[in-house]
């Protein structure tokens, strides 16, 4: 059926609108620059509650599989396409798209002018939107409360290798788990609201897990987690690179319209290698802030010069606003996680620190 996407600036846009209801569904809206990855995308719990908007012209060519997705279900409030075909095509796919979000009642829009709608969030910066058949504006209101609604309930433990890694959940993706469980590490799921849970548990490491919405929701965690942080080797991821930061005393702010994409280039001040990565944030580090903490600035964007991770003057902390685990995207900074491995072991440790 035809109908709107409006854009809180005031801009709507017509299209084709697929949803069970009448709507309006209503969410902050964010584009991402993949040309693949779209499963990935919508099962990423960052995504909670965001409406995606694929700058690729073509979405859904090689289907949906069992292997591909971040969380058991789509996460997103909608999406926005300029064509979603019904023909897709790969040996593992078992569902198109369209009826993958047909089934999780997922809003979705086709024959959109993406680009237009791109322009338009670069210019103003992300905002709400809604998806409805009928013209709505969206409310104003920031959007809060998603990490509740997408972290694990309970601990969940993985793995049976030696090295043991306790991954605070703040929404986190399935192969961040599955990149320690490669490295032979076995991992216990701690969600955010249980880390008094972590007093009960011998672990070696700790990773802060990426998740959706503004880090400064977690502030009532941060003498807790500062606490934890400094008492083993550590790595943050997105999310929890954020929070890391907040907790050893610097800032965050908000970006114009963020980083989604896979091709996000990153240059590691240590070595002056420069890779590419997956990236999926509106929030960064005020570098700024740094002064007087023990935190200095290792990675920075090289697009925009924004701070893309940190590392701890003595300690083993490292934290990274981009995505290390991929999915979707390049695997060219998967040596993060063998180096936070290798930061578990005292010889590695003092390799690595040296
Ligand atoms: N992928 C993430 O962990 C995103 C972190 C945070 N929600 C942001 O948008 O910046």
């Amino acid at each position: 059926m035809p109908g709107y996407l409006c854009l809180e600036n005031g801009l709507t846009f017509q299209g084709e609108v697929h949803m069970s209801g009448e709507g309006p569904a209503l969410g902050e809206i964010v584009f991402f620059t993949g040309m693949t990855g779209y499963q990935e995308v919508l099962t990423d719990p960052s995504y909670k509650d965001q409406i995606v908007v694929f700058t690729y012209p073509l979405i859904g060519q090689y289907g949906i599989n069992d292997d591909d997705s971040e969380s058991m279900k789509p996460q997103v409030k909608g999406v926005i396409m300029l064509q979603a075909p019904d023909v897709y095509s790969h040996y593992h796919a078992n569902s198109s798209l369209k009826d993958y979000l047909v089934k999780w009642e997922i809003p979705h829009m086709t024959g959109v002018d993406t680009r237009q709608v791109v322009k338009s969030i670069r210019q103003g910066g992300s905002q709400n939107a809604c998806i409805s058949h009928t013209s709505v504006m969206p409310s104003k209101d920031h959007l809060t409360g998603q990490i509740g609604r997408v972290a694990a309930q309970s601990l969940q433990r993985q793995g049976s290798g030696n090295t043991h890694i306790a991954v605070i959940d703040f929404g986190v993706k399935k192969s961040i788990v599955n990149s320690l469980l490669k490295l032979g590490c076995s991992v216990t799921v701690v969600p955010f609201h249980q880390l008094d849970q972590l007093d009960h548990l011998e672990y070696d490491g700790m990773v802060l897990s990426n998740g959706p919405g503004d880090p400064k929701e977690m502030t009532d965690l941060l003498t807790v987690l500062k606490e934890k942080i400094l008492e083993v080797p550590t790595l943050g991821i997105c999310l929890g690179h954020q929070l890391i930061a907040l907790a050893l005393g610097g800032n965050t702010e908000k970006l114009l319209f963020g980083h989604r994409g896979a091709n996000h280039p990153v240059i590691d001040g240590e070595t002056g290698k420069v890779f590419i990565t997956s990236q999926n944030h509106n929030y960064v580090v005020e570098p700024a802030s740094l002064a007087g903490t023990e935190l200095y600035p290792r990675f920075r964007n090289v697009n925009d010069g924004s701070l893309e991770g940190l590392q701890h003057r003595t300690k083993p902390i490292v934290s990274v606003q981009f995505h290390p685990e991929a999915r979707p995207g390049p695997e060219d900074a998967s040596w993060i996680f063998e180096q936070f491995h290798q930061s578990i072991t005292k010889s590695g440790r003092e390799k690595i620190y040296a």
